[in-house]
């Protein structure tokens, strides 16, 4: 592949670059999937129920950044689900871990040029929302970029009209039909008890958030709360890709001045390994309706 640009803090990956990235990425499978699948912070469940899988490896993809957060391997899944050819990425890139907004959410690009053209994209995410409960999840109908807002939008820098346009409109990010079916799948399985719609809000992390800036984030109108997602949306929306996106509520905020109740990331991973299996069968389901 062609070098990578030196300037990349200012102009990131070139059209060529990420075209060079889904050939590397190609030559593995002969596959040529349509549905692209992000999977959250210990969601790769759904990576097991993948047939006839070939792995590529993100460090073999000359140019690529790698994960380095613990319940993130890192690579790319070609495979089939309930027959339909899939491509996941077992691993995200965080904005915490040290990359600039516009290297999170690179893959997805990559993931155009492979010729993916729903984006399902899930997270581990702190509830928000007094209704609802740890394990619950919530179809994410709509996001507030809180780095976006304060000047850390994904799509800053120069663009290549190629990628997609200079200003994009983010409302309707998430797609009403797909929001739909997920919420008729998981009721059909007998679980509308536990699955909500909602506002995601991302912040920057690493840190989860102070009391006082959990009730700004609910004041904001938020449900959740995470660190991802929402670069790899936008950056879906302006690829012109279907969008979905669901959360896990890996644990409830605390309002209460004074609470002992501290979240750790071991915490986040546990509730997701219990909801592995769940969410591989919703996912199994929800892939069928996919065209
Ligand atoms: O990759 P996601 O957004 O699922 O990961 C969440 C947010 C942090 O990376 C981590 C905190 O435990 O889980
Ligand atoms: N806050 C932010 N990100 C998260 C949380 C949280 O409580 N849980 C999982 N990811």
């Amino acid at each position: 592949m062609a070098a990578i640009n030196s300037d990349l803090s200012v102009i990131g990956y070139t059209f060529e670059d990420i075209q060079a990235m889904a050939s590397e990425v190609l030559k593995h499978s002969t596959l040529r999937p349509k549905i692209g699948i992000i999977c959250g912070t210990g969601l790769d469940g759904i990576a097991e129920a993948v047939e006839n899988q070939t792995v590529v490896s993100y460090d073999s993809i000359p140019g690529f950044p790698v994960s380095t957060v613990k319940g993130h391997s890192g690579h790319f899944v070609f495979g089939t689900l309930q027959g339909k050819a899939v491509l996941l990425m077992r691993g995200r890139l965080h904005y915490y871990e040290g990359y600039p907004m516009w290297k999170v959410a690179m893959p997805v690009r990559v993931m155009k040029a492979v010729g993916i053209e729903t984006l399902l994209v899930t997270n581990a995410a702190g509830g928000l929302n007094p209704d609802y409960k740890t394990g619950d999840l919530m179809v994410i109908k709509d996001h507030i970029d809180l780095p976006g807002l304060t000047g850390e939008c994904v799509l800053i820098g120069k663009n290549d009209e190629r990628f997609g346009p200079r200003f994009l409109a983010t409302n309707g990010t998430y797609d009403k039909d797909l929001r739909q079916k997920f919420m008729e799948v998981v009721a059909e399985m007998g679980h509308a008890d536990i699955i909500k719609e909602g506002v995601y809000i991302m912040i920057g992390g690493p840190t989860f958030s102070s009391t006082a800036e959990v009730r700004v984030l609910r004041m904001f109108g938020a449900d959740a709360v995470g660190m991802s997602t929402v670069p790899e949306a936008v950056v879906g929306r302006h690829s012109s890709m279907r969008v979905f996106g669901v959360s896990l509520i890996t644990d409830m905020v605390d309002f209460e001045d004074g609470s002992q109740f501290q979240v750790t990331h071991d915490d986040v991973l546990k509730v997701a390994h219990q909801r592995a299996q769940l969410m591989k069968k919703m996912f199994l389901k929800f892939v069928q309706f996919i065209d």
